[in-house]
């Protein structure tokens, strides 16, 4: 049972942050980036509670970059909640080497959906956001509060701007419009779905089939991108997903809200986890001349924490689980 949680926001107004306003079962709940590590995790997590009219739809059929398309899909589908898990996502090459399609086809997706799921009359919506929009120099673990208090990490700057856009969209739609649209901000995410091509992954699928196919080949030793000194913090996409149904049941606030462990790792320990899960024999070794990326990223999860969430899942169990789904989804590199 939850009970309204009045606070005094910046501009002397009073809010609710967090309220007790539940999806009805039958409600109509599109899921954007249903095949995507994120939205594929929704989905689960919603059939899981009994939600039983999910809205899906694909590439090829609705294009998400076209605002035409988008906008005759609201208008014939007219879905009472979006979790707007589309979009275009990379790791630290994918980001660094593509900024101008990173920026321009986030920018494109999360004005078409935001804009109308308002035109449409869309209950309430979660824009899905990304730990790399705070400072690079952020004070860790990261707080909400420090959104636009310094310089981004060059690395995936222009990605971290059509976020910051994301969020804004949502606030000033709330704003102006008096729409229900709130921002989480996950930290590094892995698990069933993720992307393992080795050119425009993230880390932690990468690495896991680096050392499963070097454990095949017998090769000596894997190659680690950095100087493995680097700390993430990892959140396994269930947890996410099971967030993001919470929040959407009991959160309505413009606020930001940070979702994660709280507890970071360097890429060194990540990948002697990995090479433990994965059975490898041979050695690691470190290819400095690849970038490092942000120092240190870790969530400060207070505030979620305090509104009644936690994650769940330890890293080496996560880290398994998703090694034997790699194995059973992937035949020589190859998604089957
Ligand atoms: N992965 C991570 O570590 C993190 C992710 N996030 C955020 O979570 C969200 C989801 O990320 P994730 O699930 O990892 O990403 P994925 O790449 O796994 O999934 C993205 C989804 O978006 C769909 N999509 C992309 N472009 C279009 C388009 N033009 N038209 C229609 N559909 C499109 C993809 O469709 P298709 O299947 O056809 O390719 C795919 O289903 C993103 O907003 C990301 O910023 C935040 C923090 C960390
Ligand atoms: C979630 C977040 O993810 C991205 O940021 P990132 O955390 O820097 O991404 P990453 O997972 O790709 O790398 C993490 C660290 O790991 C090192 N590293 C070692 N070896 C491999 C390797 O083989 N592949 C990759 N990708 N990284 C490697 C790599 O050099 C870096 O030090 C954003 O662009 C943006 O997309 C975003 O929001």
């Amino acid at each position: 049972m939850f009970f309204a949680k009045k606070m005094v926001l910046k501009y002397g107004n009073i809010m609710n942050s967090q309220v007790s306003n539940r999806m009805d079962k039958q409600a109509k709940i599109y899921v954007a980036g249903h095949r995507g590590l994120v939205g594929s995790a929704i989905v689960r997590a919603l059939e899981k509670e009994g939600y039983t009219n999910l809205l899906t739809v694909t590439r090829q059929a609705v294009d998400l970059l076209e605002q035409r398309a988008v906008a005759d899909f609201f208008a014939s589908e007219k879905p009472d909640y979006v979790f707007l898990a589309a979009a275009k996502v990379g790791g630290i090459l994918a980001n660094s080497t593509a900024p101008a399609d990173f920026i321009y086809e986030n920018l494109m997706i999360e004005t078409n959906i935001i804009h109308n799921a308002w035109r449409n009359k869309v209950q309430k919506l979660l824009f899905l956001g990304s730990s790399c929009i705070y400072p690079q120099m952020a004070e860790q673990p990261i707080k909400e509060e420090s959104l636009l208090t310094g310089p981004l990490e060059p690395t995936n700057d222009a990605y971290a701007i059509a976020k910051i856009a994301g969020i804004k969209l949502c606030q000033a739609y709330n704003q102006q419009y008096d729409t229900k649209y709130i921002s989480v901000m996950p930290t590094n995410l892995y698990g069933p779905n993720d992307n393992f091509n080795l050119q425009t992954s993230h880390v932690l699928p990468a690495l896991i089939r680096k050392f499963h196919e070097a454990k095949v080949s017998q090769a000596p030793f894997v190659t680690i991108w950095g100087t493995g000194t680097p700390v993430r913090e990892f959140l396994y996409v269930d947890d996410l997903a099971d967030a993001c149904v919470y929040l959407m049941n009991h959160y309505e606030d413009s606020k930001i809200i940070n979702i994660g462990t709280g507890v970071g790792i360097t890429i060194q320990e990540l990948a002697t986890t990995i090479k433990e899960v994965t059975g490898y024999q041979g050695d690691i070794c470190f290819d400095p001349s690849k970038p490092d990326g942000t120092p240190v990223k870790i969530n400060d999860v207070t505030y979620i924490n305090s509104l009644g969430w936690t994650a769940k899942t330890n890293l080496h169990i996560g880290i398994q689980a998703t090694y034997e789904w790699f194995c059973q989804n992937y035949k020589n590199g190859v998604l089957v």
